[in-house]
């Protein structure tokens, strides 16, 4: 049965009884009947997704106010990348009618062009749906999370509105790195863990071994793990009622005050900044005052709704919902992520919020017209605004002029904050070679954090007044069939890993253990994990603080010239193999120009490698025909002055793979 009498505000108290109810038998219950109570108006109940196909004013709002917490699940599928979360949303989706089945919606919630054409999912995106289970109607937000490392803080903050999460497993890949990463986050979150087995249509699924492989990591009970196919929607149908029967509803409270956790955020040209909140406790709508707990700011509501899957207006927002609120929030660095809102008037504790993200690679960007600083800057900071985990500072180089020095969560989220810039914002940028932050602690007890190679002491300073260098270092997990363990070993001591273990998560998967220094991985150190694996191993690293490392700056001089933006900082180790393949593979792009291009690389005031780019012959003479010597003389020398001034106020004109070819190593 569909329609029944509720009262607008239950109490704490009912709603955990109820809340227990739920999770312990399953069997729901009607809501207890308060005298007084308004009668919600009736929803169609013709098909099973019906309350945002109906608006409920002329506003074009919809009441989801007969939802409260026993009726809402908030949970998100963690996955390893490529498992199927986003083709498994897209079913769940079409199932509850969000979306049509034309076979045109294809991960739907990878909205952005970047995920579209990459096939990752590289932002958090949510999405509200109404469904039917045991004659109850639910509502379900679902937040897609990113499944590659470099997003793993989205993975985090999206977790924190959820009460449950659905860990997919590729039945034929069974688990890998980020399976094992992502379920001890959700697992530290104190989630409701559902496993299930994706992709079972494949000639290649072994959900038996995959099962067992769950079983043994995770001591999670194998016996019920559900198998699908999101691609063909074999077994999608029971996910949802999992959902709804081993998930807890959120807690919270109708009665108490406003509070709602701020925990994504993003920039709409139309209506400014759009906050998604997960509301705590009271409800919300529009033309309430609410006040930031970060900065005090108080701001009016223009608009609250729910992602279905776009924005779509509600009446109000209230208790364990998850929905947007638009508040005439102009300043996009007034949305803290992680900040908690109230009611003006009516103070609440501050919800914890996030431990900020730490960025773990660093890089330059510098407009490459100078006169478009500003609209770059603007654009940064919108962009900035719709990830967070991004920190901006700015810097001025000596060769490349004002720009700003990013701190990213790992080259892959550089690569894609890059091509978001381009693409969404149309803008044109130079991005220097990545580099992670190192600490220098000096002889006087000062420790300094080391963000640009440029900013790296000399050899003179390191010797007379720093006492030592250190860098990050991280945890890594690799997971690999058997027969690539000596290739793993191999590859993690070449790249300065100190190996900590290794076991079997079956008869032939191994799960490798090690502690590697954070620079080698910005490095080319996926590609040889693929190419040295033939593609079968997965890789996960979380950072495990710095390490005493000899540490040295390698400098690169363009005819004599240092140039700060292709600074490097590496190991004392590498200089010379670097060296030279820096000073190689620069000499591969520098274009051929009029005059001689020397390249060197130096480190500890001492040059280790030099490589030269020819000048480009003109033949000044070539129109002189015939003619005394004395004029073709004249014209020569004219060359030459022209050469040496061009040598000396000229200036090299360095290709964006110039930066980026650094740190790449070519050798091994
Ligand atoms: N055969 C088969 N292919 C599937 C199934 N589910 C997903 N796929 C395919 O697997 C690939 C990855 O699917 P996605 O849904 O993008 O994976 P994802 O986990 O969202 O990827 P990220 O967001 O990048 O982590 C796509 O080519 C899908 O078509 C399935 O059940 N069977």
């Amino acid at each position: 049965m569909y329609l029944r009498l509720r009262p607008l505000a239950a109490t704490a108290a009912t709603a955990t009884t109820l809340a227990s109810t739920v999770f312990a038998s399953t069997v729901l219950r009607p809501f207890p009947y308060t005298p007084g109570a308004r009668l919600q108006s009736p929803l169609s109940h013709t098909r099973r997704c019906y309350a945002a196909r109906t608006p409920e004013n002329k506003r074009g709002e919809i009441d989801i106010s007969a939802y409260p917490p026993e009726r809402i699940r908030n949970f998100s599928i963690i996955a390893h990348i490529d498992h199927g979360k986003s083709t498994l949303a897209d079913r769940l989706l079409e199932l509850t009618g969000v979306i049509t089945k034309s076979g045109k919606n294809k991960q739907v919630l990878d909205k952005l062009k970047v995920e579209r054409e990459r096939g990752i999912t590289v932002k958090a995106q949510s999405a509200s749906m109404f469904f039917e289970h045991d004659g109850d109607k639910y509502l379900l937000n679902l937040i897609d999370t990113p499944g590659h490392v470099d997003f793993s803080y989205e993975v985090s903050r999206s977790l924190a509105a959820c009460q449950g999460t659905i860990l997919l497993v590729d039945a034929a890949q069974g688990i890998q790195a980020q399976t094992v990463a992502n379920f001890y986050l959700a697992f530290g979150e104190g989630l409701d863990v559902i496993p299930i087995l994706n992709k079972v249509d494949l000639p290649t699924a072994e959900p038996e071994r995959a099962a067992q492989q769950i079983e043994s990591t995770f001591e999670i009970d194998s016996s019920n793990i559900l198998r699908i196919s999101a691609k063909s929607g074999l077994g999608v149908d029971q996910v949802l009622p999992a959902i709804i029967e081993k998930t807890a509803p959120p807690q919270g409270s109708a009665d108490k005050p406003f509070k709602a956790l701020l925990f994504d955020t993003w920039y709409d040209t139309y209506v400014g900044v759009v906050c998604l909140m997960a509301i705590k406790d009271g409800s919300i709508k529009r033309g309430d005052r609410i006040v930031s707990s970060h900065s005090g700011t108080k701001y009016e509501v223009t608009e609250v709704g729910i992602m279905h899957p776009e924005q779509t207006p509600t009446t109000q927002l209230q208790v364990g919902q998850v929905g947007y609120i638009v508040c005439n929030m102009k300043s996009i660095a007034e949305a803290h992520v992680g900040d908690t809102f109230y009611r003006e008037k009516c103070p609440v504790e501050a919800l914890p919020g996030f431990v900020p993200a730490k960025s773990m690679v660093f890089a330059g960007v510098f407009p490459i017209d100078a006169g478009e600083f500003d609209s770059l800057n603007e654009s940064i900071q919108k962009l900035t605004l719709n990830d967070s985990s991004v920190s901006v500072h700015k810097e001025t180089s000596a060769a490349l002029g004002q720009g700003w020095r990013l701190g990213f969560l790992g080259t892959l989220h550089m690569d894609v904050f890059r091509q978001r810039l381009e693409e969404e914002y149309d803008a044109n940028v130079l991005i220097t070679s990545p580099t992670v932050p190192y600490q220098i602690k000096y002889t006087d007890g000062v420790t300094k954090f080391i963000r640009t190679p440029a900013d790296f002491p000399d050899a003179a300073t390191m010797q007379d007044f720093v006492e030592s260098t250190m860098e990050p270092y991280v945890s890594a997990t690799l997971i690999f069939p058997e027969k690539y363990l000596g290739n793993m070993l191999e590859l993690c001591t070449t790249h300065r890993g100190e190996i900590q273990n290794h076991t079997f998560i079956d008869e032939t998967r191994v799960m490798l253990k090690c502690q590697l220094p954070m620079a080698e991985i910005v490095t080319d150190f996926f590609d040889k994990l693929k190419s040295k694996s033939q593609g079968f191993a997965s890789f996960d690293y979380e950072e495990s603080g710095y390490q005493s490392s000899d540490l040295v700056k390698m400098e690169v001089l363009l005819n004599s010239e240092p140039v700060d933006a292709l600074a490097a900082v590496m190991h004392k180790n590498s200089v010379v193999t670097v060296g030279r393949d820096i000073a190689k593979r620069l000499k591969e792009v520098i274009r051929r120009q009029l005059f001689d291009i020397i390249i060197q690389t130096a480190a500890n005031g001492k040059i280790v490698a030099r490589e030269t780019v020819k000048q480009l012959r003109k033949n000044v003479t070539a129109k002189c025909y015939g003619g005394d010597i004395t004029r073709k003389m004249k014209l020569l020398n004219r060359q030459k002055e022209g050469k040496k001034r061009m040598k000396r106020i000229g200036k090299v004109e360095l290709p964006q793979e110039a930066f980026l070819s650094i740190m790449t190593k070519s050798q091994d």
